[in-house]
């Protein structure tokens, strides 16, 4: 296996250097540093050059001599997509609830039955390992094909000590095993299991005293993530269990506002979460703090299209000041995707973000949502070499021609791993 790529004349080469200190605000979201006729060197599963192909023939030619080349010709290259919000690791489908939803029940009232989130616990603690295993790794490599190449992927279809904790097994087991990067979060405080719905205090007792120690003991996840929202847990507990979770080092994250205005925002700035996620209804207050404390607004449009509901408001997120990356969110109740591209097209089209902006939250600002910007991101020298090339002659294209898969090579750690639209099994 070569350890060198070449990867050489992209019509469009998107570069995203320059934001990995702080995820992209405002207008520096339009910043996606484009070269045109771009080209990247990559050795040891790292880039060490990037820039025109004669610039990096000169500087590196016993290098480009031996590398593997990959012609990029007409195509667009960005970094490879990172997906910072999934909840990859779980069993079975909900395509039943979807067909009632049609028929006006709504995301709520079915949880509130004891489906939605309880349906999919049931079955994820009744799922073996391998079984958990082999279906999460089909959705990886589909995230894959889809250009994605790095994922944050939560627990929290188990509810209990050892579900929870076999879930975040399974997903290390993935990230040794997969080329995809994946970086954990716990997330125990996802619903009050049925059986304790009478003492929700004491199950967020046994969050904070029972399952982050464990969690944390056994370094099985980066961050802690909590279900913000009337009826599941309150800002109160919520606070409770970020801030215990601060104590284990685990770095807090929120879903938040999803569904009612409920003070999430808030409390995302308050505790200092790297992002909070939804956000469809956060209030105005909330989107101010946010911006002032650097909290990235993880985004996840497929919910809402498939909620049919209101769309977050990420134009007036951005215009004030907070860094904006957007997620499929993929889960089998609110958002049955694995396409990050479509999600980039609904950011366009649904919430007014314009095509730079898309790639920017896709990329970098995603890349800071997971505490990886260090890494991944951007094509620059010395980050892993991620690369998405894309079938189309330029970016604007991807979000034109919407709802398509326009992923033809993925490079991940300087190793071609889909080409030509499949994947590559070595
Ligand atoms: N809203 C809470 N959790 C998930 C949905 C989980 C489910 O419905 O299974 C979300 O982010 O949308
Ligand atoms: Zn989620």
């Amino acid at each position: 296996m070569s350890n060198t790529v070449f990867v050489k004349n992209a019509a469009q080469l998107i570069t995203m250097q320059g934001h990995s200190e702080k995820p992209a605000k405002r207008e520096a979201m339009q910043n996606i540093g484009l070269i045109e006729n771009g080209s990247v060197l990559a050795k040891d599963g790292k880039i060490i050059a990037v820039g025109s192909e004669a610039e990096i023939r000169n500087a590196y030619p016993e290098i480009v001599v031996i590398a593997k080349e990959v012609n990029a010709k007409g195509k667009t290259v960005t970094p490879g997509l990172i997906d910072p919000h999934t909840h990859l690791v779980h069993a079975g489908t909900r395509e039943n609830e979807y067909a009632m939803r049609l028929k006006g029940k709504t995301y709520m009232d079915i949880m509130n039955a004891g489906g939605g989130i309880h349906a999919t616990t049931e079955a994820t603690q009744k799922a073996s390992f391998e079984q958990l295993y082999q279906e999460s790794k089909k959705r990886l490599d589909t995230f894959l094909l889809n250009g994605v190449t790095t994922v944050e992927a939560k627990s929290g279809y188990g509810l209990t000590t050892e579900h929870e904790i076999k879930q975040l097994e399974v997903a290390e087991k993935l990230n040794q095993d997969h080329v995809v990067d994946i970086v954990s979060t716990f997330m125990g405080a996802h619903a009050v299991p049925i059986s304790e719905k009478d003492q929700p205090e004491e199950f967020v007792d046994k969050v904070i005293n029972e399952m982050l120690p464990k969690v944390a003991e056994r370094h099985l996840a980066k961050f802690n993530d909590v279900f913000c929202e009337r009826g599941v847990f309150t800002p109160e507990q919520s606070r409770r269990i970020l801030e215990a979770g601060k104590q284990y080092g685990l770095i807090p994250k929120i879903h938040a506002d999803e569904i009612e205005p409920y003070g999430g925002a808030e409390l995302a700035a308050e505790v200092g979460a790297i992002s909070a996620d939804h956000l469809l209804k956060a209030s105005e207050a909330g989107i101010q703090q946010m911006a002032e404390k650097d909290v990235v607004g993880v985004l996840l449009p497929g919910t809402a299209f498939f909620l049919m509901a209101e769309f977050a408001q990420a134009r007036k997120m951005i215009d004030s000041g907070v860094a904006v990356a957007l997620s499929t969110d993929a889960n089998p109740g609110s958002s049955p995707t694995l396409s990050l591209q479509f999600i980039m097209n609904l950011g366009c089209l649904k919430m007014g973000m314009t095509p730079e902006e898309v790639i920017t939250a896709t990329t970098m600002n995603a890349a800071h949502a997971i505490g990886s910007a260090h890494e991944v991101g951007s094509l620059e020298v010395g980050k892993k070499a991620d690369l998405t090339i894309f079938d189309v002659p330029n970016y604007l294209t991807l979000s034109y021609q919407y709802g398509m898969n326009h992923v033809d090579t993925v490079i991940k750690n300087g190793q071609i791993v889909v080409e030509h639209r499949h994947l590559v099994t070595s």
